[in-house]
């Protein structure tokens, strides 16, 4: 089967970067946190999740050439402010990877986790095959104590071929505002998909695996939809003149942090997610490559706010029009007309 040792790697190397990343969540540390050029923040976490997946996928996969895209960089480690930082993030590393109990496995130096990191350097593009790492998607939200995702995905010859998505904090049931209250409250879900062959989920840690699929409404008074919780991520106004006054959903909107929009949708907790940035804002192709595969493997569609694919060929940047919108095949044609409307009202107030 095309892709089998890439997921069995992928899996694994998502599965220990969430235990690093709940550890480190359940004990966050001010010190933890730090402010990156653009004023967004990164934890230790950040880059431990980032140099484990890293670490990983070259020792599960040697015989490939490495090639990763990734959101972080070492260089604030690299300065003399950084060494403390850099130290903890060894030391979690190397903590997380002596709990894998693998015999192989030898203690790294901070300039294997330096190198690690910085494996992530990659342009990607449309030729050979790229890993595309958000080692935490969400960071916002992992600071809070919220949602956040470790989102990885394979890019060969330009297409998503498979994604693993881990949501530490995501309950096993499901999420969505027309449900009833569960009586489970286990939390911690991992999702993944390859090309032509349908997502499944099992329990972070788990073993057993269940497909999944978004749900099969048509009428859209039914839907419930998804969005980014934090206004600054995407315009909130626009998503509910879409969904409620457009296409008259009635449940209020499910707002999440990170690619866990992409989880519940696939298994089917809501219909719609609404992705509409603030104007300027570029898009990166490590914030959806995973979730898009996952989305659609279950039988989704996400394109761009004017219908377009999402083309994730061309470098780091995903660039779209508008903004993202995701939703079964049913609701699709009625959503992008919703959009259309919503988007030239808005464009005519101006
Ligand atoms: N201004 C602005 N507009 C749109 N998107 C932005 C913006 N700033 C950041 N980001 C990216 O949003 C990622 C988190 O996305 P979400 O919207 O899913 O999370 S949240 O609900 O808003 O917390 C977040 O991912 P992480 O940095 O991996 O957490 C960012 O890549
Ligand atoms: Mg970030
Ligand atoms: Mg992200
Ligand atoms: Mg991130």
């Amino acid at each position: 089967m095309p892709y089998e040792k890439e997921l069995a790697a992928a899996k694994k190397a998502v599965t220990l970067a969430a235990r690093l990343c709940q550890k480190v969540q359940k004990a966050l540390l001010q010190s933890d946190v730090h402010s990156k050029s653009d004023k967004s923040p990164v934890t230790v976490a950040d880059y431990g999740s980032q140099a484990l997946v890293s670490f990983i996928l070259e020792r599960e996969l040697p015989s490939e050439s490495f090639s990763l895209v990734a959101e972080e960089d070492s260089g604030d480690l690299r300065k003399e402010s950084g060494q403390d930082t850099l130290n903890r993030i060894t030391e979690l590393v190397n903590d997380t990877l002596a709990s894998e109990g693998s015999n192989s496995f030898s203690t790294l130096t901070t300039d294997d986790v330096l190198v690690a990191i910085d494996s992530g350097k990659s342009e990607g593009g449309s030729v050979g095959r790229h890993w595309v790492l958000d080692p935490i998607d969400g960071t916002k939200g992992f600071v809070r104590g919220d949602q956040y995702a470790i989102a990885l995905a394979l890019l060969h010859e330009g297409k998503i071929v498979l994604g693993v998505l881990a949501c530490p904090n995501l309950p096993l049931a499901s999420i969505g505002s027309n449900q009833q209250h569960s009586s489970s409250n286990e939390v911690g879900c991992l999702f993944f998909a390859k090309v032509g062959d349908g997502t499944y989920m099992q329990a972070l840690g788990g073993s057993t695996q269940t497909r999944v699929h978004v749900c099969d409404i048509d009428n859209p008074e039914e839907a419930s939809f998804f969005e980014s919780f934090e206004a600054a991520h995407s315009l909130h106004d626009l998503s509910s003149s879409i969904a409620e006054v457009k296409l008259g959903v009635k449940a209020p909107p499910v707002r999440i942090d990170s690619q866990a929009k992409y989880g519940a949708l696939s298994r089917g907790d809501g219909a719609i997610y609404l992705r509409f940035p603030h104007r300027g804002y570029r898009e990166k192709i490590w914030d959806h490559a995973a979730g898009s595969i996952v989305v659609t493997e279950a039988g989704g569609i996400a394109m761009d706010a004017a219908g377009n694919p999402l083309d994730f060929s061309k470098g780091k940047f995903l660039d779209v029009v508008s903004g993202i919108i995701v939703t079964n095949q049913k609701l699709m044609p009625s959503l992008l007309t919703a959009v259309k409307e919503a988007l030239n009202e808005k464009a005519s107030s101006l």
